[in-house]
């Protein structure tokens, strides 16, 4: 039917189809081009740096350890599951099927057979590339997939739709593990990214968020809580809970970031951000805080990446500073402000993670441990390259119409 004779309707109906295909073509020569420059940058780049994990004290009795490379925390890991005695609780949103993998599973089931309560949570969505039979343990095993779809009436719920985005460890209530690590050989060299391990009593938060997690979604084999929570002020653990429209992690980087009055430096492996967390950062860096944010300069997730572009107008024209780091994929979500205030956990600075997903961050006050943090980033911005307004305007008109191509789907992200 010629164009003249469509309705208004049929016009808007024929637009955004082709909108659409647009979008998708536009995703798949992202994806295929970054594919591409991958294999043709091949292995070449040079290894991360090996730095061994810091520890320090936090508050009555508590030893944080920031680790910043996969292969020491994995070893860590790993050596606490070999040695424990009564319980293990392991979540994962990422378990890959690899050799790392099959380490972890591994040790889960050998604790298990020599009589430790082991429990395991996975999630069901993000694992979907994994064959089915790497998740096959034996009985004693006790294994939580975190389905893809919520199943029966509980499929009309939107509440029901958070993934379980968290990496939780917790071994025999008095060592902890949260952070950005997934598991697999990937991230074990490949990725820069940022874990926290804690001892004492804060390991209470993080075995309390799996016991929670747990009791909610097998509510037939609860387990019990030992350990009794403290009121100690400089580190906390923020939950999000999709399932009671709970998401404290948000809430905590407003409020943080609200304060500061002299520094913000903040990683995140994607940065979607809604306009509360875009304007709260610019209005710091207008009131003087030097506002630094570093990104992956090509993650693996293309989309994101051209999505983050679109507010980096924004942010450069109020002076706040970018830095994307080359070479390798940054995958750490930490932040530290003013030389006091710093987080750790699981979630990036975007709506799935931010109003969306199961996630947990610890939040710690503390001036040697910021000192440590801000020590890592000043090591990061090292690999990283700052960009300049004149560099992001000069950039290609190509660049730009797959930025305003993509634009419209920055809610689902
Ligand atoms: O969802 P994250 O932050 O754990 O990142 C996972 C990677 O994107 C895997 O594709």
């Amino acid at each position: 039917m010629p164009w003249s004779k469509l309705s208004a309707r049929q016009l808007l109906r024929r637009f955004l189809l082709g909108f659409l295909m647009v979008q998708t073509a536009a995703i798949a020569s992202l994806m295929a081009t970054t594919r591409v420059r991958k294999i043709l940058r091949g292995k070449g780049t040079a290894p991360l740096p090996r730095i061994e994990p810091r520890t320090f004290a936090v508050g009555d009795g508590n030893e944080a350890s920031v680790y910043v490379n996969g292969a020491p925390l994995y070893e860590d890991m790993l050596s606490a599951i070999a040695q424990a005695e009564h319980r293990v609780l392991f979540e994962s949103y990422i378990v890959k099927g690899d050799a790392m993998g099959r380490r972890f599973k591994h040790a889960l089931i050998d604790a298990a057979e020599r009589g430790v309560e082991v429990y395991v949570i996975y999630d069901g969505f993000a694992n979907l590339v994994v064959k089915p039979s790497f998740f096959r343990f034996p009985p004693s095993v006790r294994v939580l997939r975190y389905p893809i779809l919520p199943s029966g009436l509980r499929f009309l719920n939107p509440r029901n739709y958070g993934r379980d985005h968290r990496k939780i460890l917790v071994v025999d209530d008095k060592i902890g593990f949260v952070g950005g690590y997934n598991v697999g050989e990937l991230y074990e060299d490949e990725w820069r990214d940022t874990h926290l391990a804690l001892s004492g009593t804060a390991v209470w938060d993080l075995e309390n968020a799996f016991i929670d997690f747990w009791n909610v979604h097998r509510p037939r084999q609860r387990i019990a809580q030992v350990t009794r929570p403290t009121w100690e002020p400089t580190i906390r653990a923020h939950r999000n809970i999709p399932k009671q429209l709970i998401f404290p992690i948000r809430g905590m980087y407003l409020e943080a970031i609200d304060r500061a009055q002299e520094t913000i430096e903040l990683t995140t492996a994607y940065f979607i951000p809604d306009t509360d967390i875009l304007d709260a950062l610019i209005d710091a860096s207008r009131r003087g805080v030097r506002v630094r944010i570093l990104l992956p300069k090509v993650s693996n997730h293309v989309v994101a990446d051209f999505l983050a572009r679109g507010y980096f107008n924004r942010l450069l024209d109020a002076g706040v500073e970018i830095w994307r780091y080359t070479d390798h994929m940054v995958h750490a979500k930490t932040a530290t402000i003013d030389g006091s205030w710093s987080t750790i956990g699981t979630a990036n600075i975007d709506r799935l993670s931010l109003t969306g997903n199961y996630e947990i961050n610890l939040e710690i006050i503390n001036e040697e441990f910021a000192a440590g943090m801000r020590a890592v980033f000043a090591e990061d911005v090292e690999s990283a390259e700052r960009l300049t307004a004149e560099a992001w305007q000069g950039r290609p008109v190509v660049a730009r119409l797959y930025e305003w191509v993509l634009k419209p789907l920055k809610p689902l992200l």
